[in-house]
């Protein structure tokens, strides 16, 4: 409890200045010698306020007493003060109570030692404080002294930057603080205007209007500063301002950075909160401090369970603790957890500052993981069948242009196919073997809306008939002997594509039965799996089986038939359509040269007359193949009769002259082989002459020439050389049809290309019309 004041007494000050630094000044010297002299502390109070030491000229001046007015001045014993614990410098209030209580002034008594030294107090400050010692005005003198320079080394010793102003905005103080943060010197600032000499000053606003401005920010270059202004008001007079200002920029960029840490903290935690996969934190301890709801749900446990839990207790064994213990990642960690749940877990050590502070870990159900390896299987899958797809695939043009025939029949079936193409319905393609129709189904997937999907080709024939099923919808892991591993079916592999089944005729019972419900049910079911599959695949399939027959027989599903011939289309055999042969003949011939790189100039009548009069049972494969035999046999640039194979030579031969009918179907009775005279046909592979042939046939050239036997090979008369000229152009713009292409084509500029055509009066428009007589019988001599 604080010590009371005793003899609480009333004293007028009386100097015409009041209580200012020297009379302040005078009674700290005056309080000090009282004080040692009587052993008491002493106190000035003003009106209301607290009473300040009498001792302390600072607290003096700022009571700020006006001359005239009272002040109250008390004693305490220094030895109470002592056994009350209290310092010097406090000042309890005053008791008030007691302050007229008379005392015996006897020396030794604590109570009358404070009455006279307050009675002394009082009659020096209702004095006029004339000083006539000397000594006494010394040590008043080293008092004020003392205290200015106090005051200065208070200031430059702030970390604050202060700046004082008087009356008129003239800068006072300008302490080393203020220097530092505003970048300037004292000694440019002091006694100038504060407006003048500092950027934005305020003081004069502050001074003023006599109203603070408390925590201002404002920028000084880079740096943010917080400053408070304040008026010095003296008597209700604004003396001046003060500025008391701090360098908050360290501040602010580490608020700045907290912020930012607290955005990226928020997304984070949302990323961790949204994230399929399990994640779990512990700390430096082995303390779970965070788990996303994912991991709750892998490990059916709570959030709120998990967090704050040990590992000691949760996995004493686990990846998180390994990797806690030993630094280092633990990858593909297998664990049991609650309900019957395998996880993978892969525990990263959380290092800072090479001390590990904690572990992430990383937790996905097993299940998960083989869903993501069956996917990485079927795809694996996918894209090793369509590479080797493409591989076997290359496409010249549009999806029809690899079939090669302008007959009819084919037109009709290729314009079928085409509208096939446009819709998901069942196409039923029909035709002898080799008659193109894989070919064709090719060509309706590729130029249908599932042209990016996959085409995927099943030869029903070809499979045997336990495997076919495990082929066609896929068996899961263990379904029977050797079913090492999931496999996915064909149908599942076309999901989004197509599914060509060729040689459909040849499905057993059973088959046609599991076909039928995917047809009708569009699902699947892997064998030995529960699960079943929707599946979006178109189906194409393909028999040169008579399938009417079959059904009649009770061989085939009559249902499946009708589900599957929902688009028929009929690819007519090689016997019916004649006319292509040589197209075909033309087109293998370059291929096979290509292949082997022989420079082939083209094929002799009668080696064509004896390949469109044989029956091709084998249809278009057959006479592929023939060819590419044949090229490989031969030696010159030029396919005659006598490098057919004796059997094609003597049967076409034969039966021409006997009128006798191949297996395939009636032939024509046409002489083969020089028999037809001036009338013969040829196909030039890289030329072409004027048609005058009544024959149906055309090269891929479009046009037959004649041949004249008594001429052939190379015997025919030399043109000139212009008619050469013409003749190549009028070939290359026949071919190509603009004078860029064709001159392209012969390695020249469009420019002479043109200016041979005007030589020679060639129409790029009717180049392909003829050549005239002599050209034409010309055409064997030009090489490509
Ligand atoms: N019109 C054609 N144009 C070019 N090549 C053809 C044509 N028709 C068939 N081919 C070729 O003949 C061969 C057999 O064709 P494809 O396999 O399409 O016949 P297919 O009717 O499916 O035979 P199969 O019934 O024996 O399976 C292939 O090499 C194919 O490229």
């Amino acid at each position: 409890m604080a010590t009371p004041l005793l003899n609480e007494t009333k004293a007028i000050i009386r100097h015409e200045k009041g209580l200012h630094a020297r009379v302040a000044a005078m009674i700290v010297q005056k309080s000090s010698e009282l004080q040692m002299r009587h052993r008491v502390s002493l106190f000035l109070r003003h009106r209301d306020r607290k009473p300040v030491p009498a001792t302390t000229l600072l607290q003096l001046v700022s009571l700020a007493v006006q001359p005239g007015e009272a002040v109250w001045v008390s004693a305490r014993s220094t030895a109470d003060m002592h056994s009350a614990g209290e310092t010097r410098d406090e000042a309890p209030p005053a008791d008030s109570s007691r302050a007229d209580t008379p005392c015996a002034e006897r020396p030794g008594n604590k109570a009358s030692q404070a009455a006279i030294a307050v009675k002394e107090l009082v009659r020096f400050l209702e004095s006029d404080f004339a000083l006539s010692d000397d000594q006494v005005q010394r040590q008043v003198d080293n008092l004020l002294q003392d205290s200015a320079l106090t005051a200065g080394q208070v200031f430059a010793s702030m970390a604050d930057g202060l700046i004082v102003t008087d009356d008129h905005d003239v800068v006072t103080v300008f302490n080393p603080a203020a220097e530092r943060i505003m970048g300037m010197r004292a000694s440019d600032v002091v006694g100038r205007k504060a407006a003048a000499a500092i950027p934005g000053s305020r003081m004069h606003i502050v001074a003023g209007t006599g109203q603070p401005e408390l925590g201002r920010r404002q920028m000084i270059g880079e740096a943010v500063i917080l400053t408070n202004r304040t008026p010095i008001v003296v008597d209700g007079q604004v003396k001046g301002a003060v500025a008391v200002f701090e360098d908050i920029s360290a501040l602010e960029k580490v608020t700045h950075e907290l912020r930012e840490v607290k955005e990226l903290k928020e997304r984070l935690q949302l990323v961790l909160e949204s994230v399929q996969d399990g994640i779990c934190v512990v700390d430096r301890e082995g303390c779970v401090t965070y788990v996303n709801p994912a991991y709750a749900r892998i490990v059916n446990g709570r959030r709120e369970d998990l967090i704050g839990q040990d590992l000691r207790d949760l996995s004493p064994r686990g990846a998180r603790r390994q990797a806690l213990e030993t630094g280092k990642p633990v990858l593909d960690h297998v664990a049991q957890k609650a309900g019957d749940v395998t996880v993978i877990a892969d525990a990263y050590p959380i290092i800072v500052d090479g001390e590990v502070t904690g572990v992430v870990s990383i937790v996905k159900t097993l299940t998960d993981v083989q869903t993501l390896a069956e996917k990485l299987n079927r795809m694996a899958a996918r894209a090793e069948y369509l590479e080797q797809e493409l591989r076997r695939t290359k496409k010249p043009g549009g999806a029809f242009a690899r079939f090669i025939g302008q007959s009819g029949k084919v037109r009709d079936a290729l314009a079928m196919a085409e509208k096939a193409a446009e819709g998901p319905a069942t196409v039923l393609i029909r035709g002898e073997s080799g008659t193109g129709k894989e070919l064709v189904a090719e060509g309706i997937h590729e130029s249908g809306p599932r042209s990016k999907g996959p085409f995927i080709r099943v030869n029903c024939a070809a499979i045997p008939e336990t495997l076919l099923e495990s082929e066609l919808f896929g068996h899961e892991k263990g379904a029977f002997t050797g079913a090492i591993r999931r496999k996915l079916g064909k149908f599942e592999l076309a999901h989004k594509g197509t599914l060509f089944l060729d040689e459909i005729g040849e499905l057993d019972k059973a088959m046609q039965a599991k076909l039928l419900r995917v047809l009708q049910q569009k699902e699947i079911s892997r064998i030995g799996g529960e699960e079943t599959f929707k599946v979006d695949v178109k189906i194409i399939a393909a028999t040169n089986q008579d399938l009417e027959k079959l059904v009649a027989e009770g061989r085939f599903r009559e249902d499946l038939y009708y589900r599957l011939n929902v688009i028929p289309i009929l690819l007519p055999p090689l016997r019916e359509r004649k006319e292509d042969i040589p197209l075909l003949v033309e087109h293998f011939l370059q291929q096979a040269g290509r292949e082997q790189g022989r420079a082939l100039r083209g094929i002799r009548s009668d080696a064509l007359e004896a390949l469109m009069h044989y029956a091709w049972p084998g249809n278009v494969r057959e006479l592929a193949n023939l060819i590419e035999r044949v090229v490989t046999l031969s030696d010159g640039p030029w396919i005659t009769g006598s490098d057919l194979p004796t059997y094609l030579r003597e049967r076409a031969a034969g039966e021409n002259h006997e009128g006798k009918q191949h297996e395939g179907g009636p032939i024509e009775k046409r002489p083969v082989g020089g028999g037809h005279g001036k009338g013969e046909r040829c196909v030039w592979l890289y030329n072409g002459g004027e048609d005058r042939s009544s024959g149906p046939a055309r090269g891929i050239t479009g046009h037959n020439c004649w041949e004249n036997t008594s001429e052939e090979q190379g015997d025919a008369p030399l043109l000139t050389w212009e008619e050469y000229e013409q003749q190549i152009i009028t070939l290359a713009l026949r071919r190509h049809g603009s004078f860029n292409a064709a001159a392209k084509a012969l390695g020249l500029t469009h420019k002479t290309v043109g200016a041979k055509a005007r030589k020679y009066g060639i129409d790029k428009n009717e180049a392909g019309t003829g050549l005239g007589e002599k050209g034409a019988a010309l055409g064997k001599s030009i090489s490509e």
